[in-house]
């Protein structure tokens, strides 16, 4: 139900702070003066919807202009949305569906960024508006100490500990190297990376915990925080790993093995790893690498025919998608999708009979080719309609690795 009284437009600079406390407050949370500054610096008010009742601001919703790797390589603009809230007591009045609407709507009226992804705070939100579950991570926790591969090379250099100043600007460039080549990663700005690992009031809470602490290899990273903990048997701490970052084998496996060997750590957690992170395949006994899964990327393809191009695919097709948007109704229609052996697609709207039927979700779910088209027609959210045409399409749409974006943002 949407209610005609609620009035949405875009934010002046000014008017953030309120924005920012509002968001907060949605999230049960409220915001220091320290977060208030970081996450300031990231907004951008012309891109920040608000909703307001009369005077009052109730609820809202931002985007980030950010590059996103594509499958093929391929860093490319689109809409990172964030900060998604409605106050208590002003919810279920269609305000997220007014931000929702002013967002994808407007991004298509401007021919702006084709493709918009998020992070859920609930896996239930946004479908309706036609967002897939594009990648999922991994929560992984190895044991201090677990044996790797006698056939393992860690190399010759030293991984040291570098304070945040020192460490920022050469993580920045190892980050930058990598991103390009890893679906998913979302480029980042000296704001960002601000934000994503300040010393927020939020992990202050964590009781005991350590600052963040910067890990560095000249071909590899890591940022994990620490807390320590004792038992009858000696220490029993756990390092909870931000993010593993190596731009060769050797230097992956350098970086874990440093951090499975920081003495008075009993358990080193990743929370958010990729899920084909390679550490289970260093380690002798992989049972030692306890996993559990979550949902990360959500994709939603604004523009499907100006989207589809932007990345590359891994096995010719030629393929009718007859694809229904309810949200974004001008992608409704038969599109062909014709991938040479470049691994270049071209679309365009077609009248000839369709080979396969879905909505904008499962598109947007396939996009990163993170999940399988087989698999969605297995549990009945793609039909095909031309035998043989779900293959293809589904090893078309696979990539080399598993998407992974591995921040939240
Ligand atoms: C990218 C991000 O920032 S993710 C963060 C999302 N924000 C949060 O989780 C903060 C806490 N929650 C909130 O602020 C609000 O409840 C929101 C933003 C999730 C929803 O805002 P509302 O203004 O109440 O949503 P709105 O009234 O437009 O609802 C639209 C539809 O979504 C449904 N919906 C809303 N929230 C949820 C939910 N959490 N789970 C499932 N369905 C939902 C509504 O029932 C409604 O369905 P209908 O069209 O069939 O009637």
């Amino acid at each position: 139900m949407s209610d005609s009284s609620l009035v949405t437009r875009t934010l002046i600079a000014a008017e953030i702070p309120e924005f920012v406390t509002m968001v907060f407050a949605a999230f049960l949370d409220t915001p220091t003066e320290q977060t208030m500054a970081t996450e300031s610096a990231i907004l951008e008010p012309e891109r920040t919807h608000a909703v307001f009742d009369g005077e009052t601001m109730i609820g809202g919703g931002s985007i980030l202009s950010r590059r996103m790797t594509l499958p093929g390589g391929l860093p490319t603009p689109v809409a990172a949305v964030t900060m998604v809230g409605v106050a208590p007591g002003h919810r279920r009045r269609g305000a997220m569906s007014s931000v929702m609407r002013a967002q994808l709507h407007g991004l298509h009226e401007q021919g702006a960024e084709p493709i918009a992804t998020l992070f859920a705070s609930e896996g239930g939100i946004y479908s309706r508006f036609g967002y897939g579950a594009a990648a999922m991570r991994l929560e992984i926790s190895v044991p201090s100490g677990t044996e790797f591969w006698d056939s393992v090379d860690v190399g010759e250099h030293r991984v040291r500990e570098l304070d945040r100043a020192t460490a920022l600007p050469l993580i920045d460039e190892l980050h930058r190297a990598v991103s390009t080549q890893r679906t998913g990663w979302l480029s980042r700005t000296p704001a960002s990376w601000e934000q994503y690992f300040s010393e927020s009031e939020k992990m202050r809470r964590i009781k005991g915990r350590t600052p963040y602490r910067f890990v560095l290899h000249p071909d590899g990273y890591a940022i994990y925080f620490a807390v320590p903990k004792w038992g009858d048997r000696g220490p029993e701490g756990t390092a909870y790993v931000s993010e593993v970052v190596a731009r060769t084998p050797v230097a992956y496996a350098a970086v874990w093995r440093y951090l499975l060997d920081i003495d008075l750590i009993g358990t080193v957690t990743y929370e958010g790893a990729p899920t084909d992170e390679p550490i289970q395949h260093l380690l002798t006994d992989p049972y030692q690498a306890e996993q559990t899964r979550y949902d990360s990327l959500w994709v939603r393809l604004v523009d499907v025919d100006r989207a589809l191009p932007l990345r590359r695919y891994r096995a010719p097709l030629d393929v009718v998608i007859d694809l229904s948007d309810e949200f974004c109704p001008w992608n409704t229609g038969r599109w062909r999708l014709v991938v040479g052996t470049d691994e270049v697609a071209t679309v365009e709207r077609t009248e000839a009979a369709a080979d396969l039927a879905m909505t904008a979700n499962e598109l947007g779910a396939l996009f990163l080719g993170g999940t399988s088209a087989l698999d969605l027609a297995a549990a009945q959210r793609i039909q095909e309609l031309t035998p043989g045409a779900l293959r293809t399409a589904s090893r078309a749409f696979s990539g080399d690795h598993q998407p992974h974006c591995p921040e939240v943002f």
